[in-house]
């Protein structure tokens, strides 16, 4: 089985008087790895609880796999949202949780789900109400990872887990993919450390969309040059500039929008040098910029 298309039009979600989602429309193609990135409060759980039809919109639309997910059994079989709550049986051992998502999803790899229990080193023995903030993330990457669902969102569980546990749960994620591809959205604030995942991203900031777009295009429309001063401000006067600092006589400055050719060739032949836009920059820099 293959991931599931999204397509988001408009989507508005209101808490009372505050509008948490504001007008966001943004499409993911199928088998992609998304990150859903965006500061505290910018709308990423709402997102997120809209696509696993946990919560209505107050306007707007989503679709998966073409349809309209709310109370469509199909579609809801293959949409998993791993929260950092857990959603799981916290007075039971791990076995009970396991048993039920295995009942719930017709996609649960039980013998995989037993190797990352493993994997994880959480403990059969003991009821989940034990257990640390940690392993009760690291048990959310578990049920998220052996669903196997062909939507599957993780809202920040990895927040929670020490940095072994976290790269664990990278690695294993993106080995599992390659073997079964998937739609996979990953939503944090934290991106340094997950952005080599992403095939796309989507920023969201205050509620409204700032960026959808998929990670190669960054490589082709955003650039950091470095250099002396006055040869890095020769060639980027007129472009879009997200970000730029000096350090002594040398600046850098980065970039955003579609670069020139010949401007770039110029920048390298007065002794700039060339480099790519990290997500974590990106995000940081329209961030800042939209909260200001
Ligand atoms: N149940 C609720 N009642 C009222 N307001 C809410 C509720 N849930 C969220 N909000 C508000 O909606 C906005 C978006 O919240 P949301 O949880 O979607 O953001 P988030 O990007 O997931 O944040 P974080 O990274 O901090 O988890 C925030 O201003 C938040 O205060």
């Amino acid at each position: 089985m293959s991931g599931y298309a999204v397509s988001v039009r408009d989507l508005t979600v209101r808490y009372g008087r505050t509008i948490a989602v504001d007008n966001v429309s943004f499409d993911l193609e199928p088998d992609g790895i998304y990150g859903l990135l965006g500061r505290n409060g910018s709308g990423k759980t709402s997102t997120l609880s809209v696509l696993a039809s946990m919560r209505r919109p107050a306007a707007g639309s989503v679709l998966i796999d073409g349809v309209e997910p709310f109370e469509n059994e199909r579609i809801m079989a293959g949409v998993s949202l791993i929260r950092e709550s857990g959603d799981v049986l916290t007075n039971e051992k791990i076995a009970a949780s396991l048993s039920y998502y295995e009942q719930a999803r017709p996609t649960w790899d039980a013998a995989f789900a037993d190797e990352l229990v493993d994997a994880f080193g959480l403990n059969r023995k003991k009821p989940i109400s034990t257990f640390s903030r940690g392993q009760r993330s690291a048990f959310g990457a578990v049920i998220g990872l052996a669903g196997r669902a062909p939507l599957t969102m993780f809202d920040e569980v990895y927040l929670g887990m020490d940095a072994p546990s976290r790269y664990r749960f990278y690695d294993l994620l993106l080995a599992d993919y390659a073997e079964h591809p998937r739609t996979i959205i990953l939503s944090s604030h934290l991106i340094s450390e997950i952005e080599r995942l992403f095939s796309g991203v989507v920023i969201i900031d205050g509620g409204r969309l700032l960026l959808n777009e998929e990670v190669e295009d960054f490589r082709t429309r955003g650039a950091t040059l470095t250099g002396p001063a006055a040869q890095v401000d020769a060639v980027t006067t007129g472009l879009r500039v997200v970000a730029s600092r000096s350090l002594g006589p040398t600046k850098e400055v980065t970039v955003y929008g579609d670069l020139d050719g010949a401007a770039l060739d110029a920048a390298r032949a007065a002794g700039v040098a060339i480099g790519g836009v990290g997500v974590q920059d990106l995000f940081v820099h329209l961030t800042e910029k939209e909260s200001r």
